[in-house]
């Protein structure tokens, strides 16, 4: 595969079960080593890296939520500034200002000061988005974020991290099963299949047929004139 992501994008990851889409995004992270190729952000090889200053660059918003942590909403999210605090961790203004923002902006402001093994699994997803935010970084990475959400929203935080990719002109990649949402809010889609990875605009990988043999085409097919999956 070989793609590049750029500033002020929406890039959605698709793909089967398996194929492989939280393996990149770890490897992206450098969480995982990567088996072979190249990965480079802003013109720096990712395995020279240090890790501090990566945390600076790159955040990351797991499927493993931290649901049975004693940690308050705002504890939690303001961890997102430790690439930036001191050795003893004091908070500066601008700290206490970019935590205040990422609770306004998730809406989670009303959870603040409620413990992180009181929420929903919806609600802790956006507790996860927060604290990535609260790390503003260039680059933010998640995996599934939208897993346990009901339909609004789902939509509420793609149509949110759509919105903060264009303002704060971050590059926001993230996995997905929602294949039709991807499709009407990203800019990009990297589309991962056993025999080739695709990557573009949703208008031009819809005109190269890359959805046609995402899975077996005995249940489901696309439809190319919704731009959507339904089932046969
Ligand atoms: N390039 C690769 N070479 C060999 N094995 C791989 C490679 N990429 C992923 N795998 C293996 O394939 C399996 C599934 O990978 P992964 O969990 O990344 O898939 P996924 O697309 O995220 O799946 P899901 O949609 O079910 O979450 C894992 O066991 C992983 O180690």
């Amino acid at each position: 595969m070989n793609f590049e992501l750029t500033k002020g994008k929406l890039i959605g990851l698709i793909g089967a079960n398996g194929i492989g889409k939280s393996t990149l995004l770890r490897t992206l992270n450098k969480s995982q080593k990567s088996l072979s190729g190249n990965i480079i952000i802003n013109n720096q090889q990712l395995n020279t890296i240090p890790t501090l200053t990566l945390a600076t660059q790159l955040s990351v918003v797991l499927t493993e939520t931290i649901s049975d942590t004693n940690l308050t909403v705002l504890e939690i999210v303001t961890l997102g500034r430790q690439p930036y605090t001191n050795w003893i961790g004091s908070l500066t203004q601008e700290d206490k200002e970019k935590v205040s923002y990422a609770l306004k902006v998730v809406n989670i402001e009303n959870l603040a000061a409620k413990k992180c093994f009181e929420l929903s699994d919806g609600q802790l997803q956006k507790v996860m988005l927060a604290r990535a935010l609260a790390q503003d970084t260039d680059i933010i990475i998640l995996d599934e974020p939208t897993t346990h959400l009901d339909l609004y929203h789902k939509v509420y935080i793609l149509k949110l991290l759509q919105r903060l990719a264009k303002e704060t002109q971050k590059t926001i990649l993230f996995s997905t099963h929602e294949i039709n949402v991807a499709l009407s809010l990203c800019d990009e889609l990297i589309v991962m299949k056993k025999e080739h990875t695709h990557f573009g605009t949703p208008k031009d990988l819809v005109e190269i047929n890359a959805f046609d043999s995402l899975f077996p085409n005995d249940l489901v097919e696309f439809n190319s004139s919704t731009n959507s999956f339904s089932i046969k």
